[in-house]
């Protein structure tokens, strides 16, 4: 079996979890059989702006750390001029494959994971850190509680075709809010100006609303075009069919308004109804 050797420890590589352009994830073992994940960057055709990225993401990993269990344990890194190294606590599945194989989401787990992604993305907004491509891809399932792997900061190098990230939803629009497809101010090629926290509260709302309805709000249009139309257009309804959750038919709601100075704020939603009783 192949080893991976990070800061003078040997992990022996379980599988490959998931790859993309540049950066592969791998399932490893150490020398006490016990699981990590390791994600690899290659850097090597790697430009400057794209390691100060990375180098960025792995600052604010390793600081928030200390602030909440819903953020994914970093144990250790490695980083040289041509590769980086992140070992990671593994998670069983991540929630977008979870999401995908299950449809049908019991009401506890349901609202046991939304009070989880709250938290992780609360935690990251209270450092001044605005993921912006929230999708359930960026969370894996840890022991029955979900937990954030990333924070939308590292460029995610774009992966050549042959080797899209499995499963790993990179450049789906179905999480985006309206004002980052509106946003014109950023210049064109840039990547889109994460103007507020209330972008990721739209991402999180169509994620509770895969787990509520089976499917993401816009997901029966195919068309990419007409897909970034209808989230923007005010005039096309988001349809929310009837459920026995009236708190939770409030939150999604409550979540998916397009005009982000009138959609709840986290701060709100960690207060919601929803979340105090258990269903
Ligand atoms: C499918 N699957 C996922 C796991 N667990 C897991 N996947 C991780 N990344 C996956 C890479 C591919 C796309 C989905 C996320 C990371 C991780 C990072 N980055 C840190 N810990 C992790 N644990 C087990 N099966």
């Amino acid at each position: 079996n192949e080893t991976i050797t990070i800061k003078g420890k040997q992990f022996i590589i379980l599988k490959m979890i998931g790859r993309g352009g540049s950066s592969k994830v791998y399932q490893v073992l150490d020398h006490k059989n016990q699981l990590f994940a390791v994600k690899y960057v290659n850097l090597e055709e790697a430009d400057a702006q794209t390691v100060e990225s990375y180098k960025n993401e792995i600052q604010h990993l390793n600081h928030l750390q200390l602030y909440s269990d819903q953020i994914i344990k970093l144990y250790d890194y490695e980083i040289t001029n041509s590769y980086i190294y992140m070992l990671m606590e593994c998670g069983n599945l991540d929630l977008n494959t979870w999401l995908r194989n299950r449809k049908t989401v019991t009401p506890l787990d349901r609202k046991f994971y939304w009070r989880n992604m709250l938290e992780a993305v609360h935690t990251i907004h209270s450092h001044g850190i605005i993921h912006s491509d929230l999708k359930p891809a960026n969370f894996v399932l840890v022991n029955g509680s979900v937990k954030l792997i990333d924070f939308g900061i590292a460029n995610t190098i774009q992966p050549d075709v042959t080797s899209i990230m499995k499963d790993s939803q990179v450049g789906t629009l179905s999480y985006m809010p309206p004002e980052a497809i509106k946003d014109t101010s950023s210049q064109p090629g840039q990547s889109r100006s994460k103007i507020c926290t209330k972008g990721d509260v739209w991402s999180l709302g169509c994620i509770l609303y895969c787990m509520t309805y089976g499917k993401t709000p816009f997901q029966s249009i195919t068309n990419q075009i007409a897909k970034l139309h209808a989230i923007i257009d005010t005039s096309h309804p988001i349809e929310f069919p009837d459920i026995s959750e009236k708190d939770l038919l409030d939150v999604l709601k409550s979540c998916l308004v397009r005009n982000p100075r009138e959609r709840i704020s986290l701060k709100e939603l960690l207060d919601h109804p929803y979340l105090q009783h258990s269903p």
